[in-house]
């Protein structure tokens, strides 16, 4: 029987979309989470001495976007056929902008720059790159709820934990894109996701 062990901190982050994952499928795995005191002496056992880590049949896996996808191939939520993959991989890599840039404010060192660059990112980059979510959705889903195929994806996934981050940083942030605050709430309501972010651990950011 194939086994899973997740490694990371305990925080969403880059891992909280492999836990949705996970959750999704109903699949039990590992989880496993370091506090950062422990990381140090666990750094070196991972192939690139970051985290998230998949560990699958003994085997360990870096890079939480590669993770994810193949967590979705293995669990059949990464879109019916190669052009539904291609086309939930493009949400992704939308999603995936947004995020780096989301992060580049939250991580900023220097006060006053923080400050102007958060000005920037909710002012402008954050309703651009919701608006070009919101295409997207509408291209690909169909007419229904999730981004692709009228089904549900990791697309779906990221996007309903992206949208946690940004909606306890900017609580109107999603107001004017009906579909992505429609997307959420599917995605929060199907009943194994539902049970997961009830009974969940306290995970912050
Ligand atoms: N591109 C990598 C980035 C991984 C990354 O930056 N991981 C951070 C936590 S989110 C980490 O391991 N930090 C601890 C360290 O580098 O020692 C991914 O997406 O997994």
């Amino acid at each position: 029987m194939a086994t899973y062990k997740l490694y990371y901190f305990n925080g969403r982050g880059r891992g909280e979309v492999s836990r949705l994952i996970f959750a999704a499928a109903g699949q039990k795995y590992e989880d496993i989470r370091f506090e950062g005191e422990q990381w140090p002496s666990h750094k070196s056992e991972m192939p690139l001495g970051q985290l998230p880590v998949l560990e699958f049949n003994g085997v360990k896996l870096p890079q939480s976007i590669s993770i994810a996808r193949f967590l979705a191939k293995q669990f059949n939520l990464a879109g019916k056929d190669n052009f539904e993959q291609a086309q939930v991989d493009a949400v992704v890599d939308t999603i995936a902008d947004l995020v780096n840039k989301f992060i580049a404010v939250r991580f900023e060192a220097d006060e006053a720059k923080k400050q102007e660059l958060g000005k920037t990112f909710f002012a402008e980059e954050l309703p651009k790159q919701l608006k070009n979510l919101e295409t997207l959705g509408k291209l690909y889903g169909k007419g229904g709820a999730f981004f692709v195929g009228n089904q549900l994806t990791w697309a779906d996934l990221l996007f309903y934990d992206v949208g946690e981050s940004l909606l306890g940083a900017e609580a109107n942030a999603l107001d004017n894109f009906t579909f992505l605050k429609q997307n959420r709430a599917e995605v929060a309501k199907l009943p194994k996701i539902a049970e997961y972010l009830k009974s969940r651990p306290v995970t912050p950011f």
